[in-house]
């Protein structure tokens, strides 16, 4: 057994940005995507956990579990991230269930989950597609107020982590989003009707639908990065110190993020490091770790805190 992670910030406008970041930026962030990529190339994993949020595309309010495990996974192709079926391993997918409803977290499932760039990304940023290698994919709810204490998130972490240190494979857990941010994801407390409805039920949007949607953010970005949006700034200071607490590896310190005080200090969608807080408690289950790598910026263009970090066993 052995087990090694890669956290990665996403964004659509990554691919999209009217108002790209430097040249020198952007070398940066090439870099670091470089970085983990040949981390998971030399890694060559046989099994991919990707602990993933997702922005309104594939759950809703519906019925909104804090987590869920997907036993079959669609690409639904926003911002031209690639669509279509995930490699998805369903045994080890409903063992994972299986193992953590008996580890007393209330682990959910879907046999049709439907993902977005948050899950895509970082399979393309590390594999070159969706189906490269048998993976399961692990809803985080990251922007869907209200939010499960941070610690119960830890303990859903440690099951998954349990179960995957118990096996004969090379299984890389993936971390998608974060750090601070505040990008233009409706919120039920401040949504019209109508944008409520489409937070309630709003799978398969219409074509202008989306156009307009990733219209907004795409444009809501080009003001930010030129200072004229209303939208929360990007907070360093509060990355940072998150991603200490990652490399710490006392991952009972993520128990002390509160969610009323991340929306305030580090934005509306900062509750995407709960895939971080996932992912690094599932490493920590199968040993003491070591940081391998690690990147940090802040990018208003892409509208994220952006960070990238590499652990594995020791
Ligand atoms: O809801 C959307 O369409 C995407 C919003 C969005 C923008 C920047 C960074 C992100 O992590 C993010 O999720
Ligand atoms: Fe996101």
């Amino acid at each position: 057994m052995s087990l090694a992670l890669v956290a990665m910030s996403h964004s659509p406008l990554l691919h999209t940005a009217e108002l790209p970041p430097s040249d020198a930026v952007r070398a940066r962030v090439d870099a670091a995507f470089a970085a983990i990529h040949d981390f998971a190339r030399a890694y060559d994993p046989t099994l991919v956990v990707v602990f993933a949020p997702d922005h309104y595309n594939g759950v809703f309010y519906d019925m909104l579990p804090p987590f869920a495990v997907g036993l079959a996974a669609t690409g639904i192709g926003d911002y031209g991230s690639t669509a279509g079926p995930l490699s998805v391993d369903e045994d080890h997918a409903l063992a994972i269930v299986r193992h953590a409803q008996q580890a007393d977290v209330d682990m959910t499932l879907s046999r049709r989950l439907e993902v977005d760039h948050g899950a895509v990304q970082p399979l393309e940023t590390l594999f070159g597609g969706i189906d490269a290698r048998p993976v399961v994919p692990v809803f985080v709810n990251g922007v869907a107020a209200p939010f499960v204490p941070m610690r119960r998130i830890r303990a859903m972490g440690q099951a998954v982590g349990d179960y995957l240190a118990s096996l004969d494979e090379r299984v890389l857990v993936i971390a998608s989003g974060g750090l601070s941010h505040d990008p233009p994801v409706p919120q039920w407390d401040t949504a019209p009707e109508a944008v409520r409805a489409g937070l309630i039920d709003g799978r398969h949007p219409s074509a202008e639908a989306r156009e307009a949607r990733q219209r907004r953010v795409i444009e809501g970005a080009a003001a930010f990065a030129r200072g004229e949006a209303a939208i929360r700034d990007l907070n360093p200071g509060w990355d940072r110190t998150f991603m200490a607490d990652c490399a710490s590896g006392d991952v009972a310190r993520f128990d002390a993020y509160e969610a009323d005080a991340m929306t305030e200090e580090a934005g509306h969608s900062s509750h995407e490091v709960r895939t971080w807080v996932a992912a690094f408690s599932a490493l920590a289950a199968a040993g003491p770790y070591e940081t391998t790598y690690e990147y940090y910026e802040p990018i208003p263009e892409y509208i994220a805190g952006f960070g990238v970090m590499a652990a594995r066993t020791r």
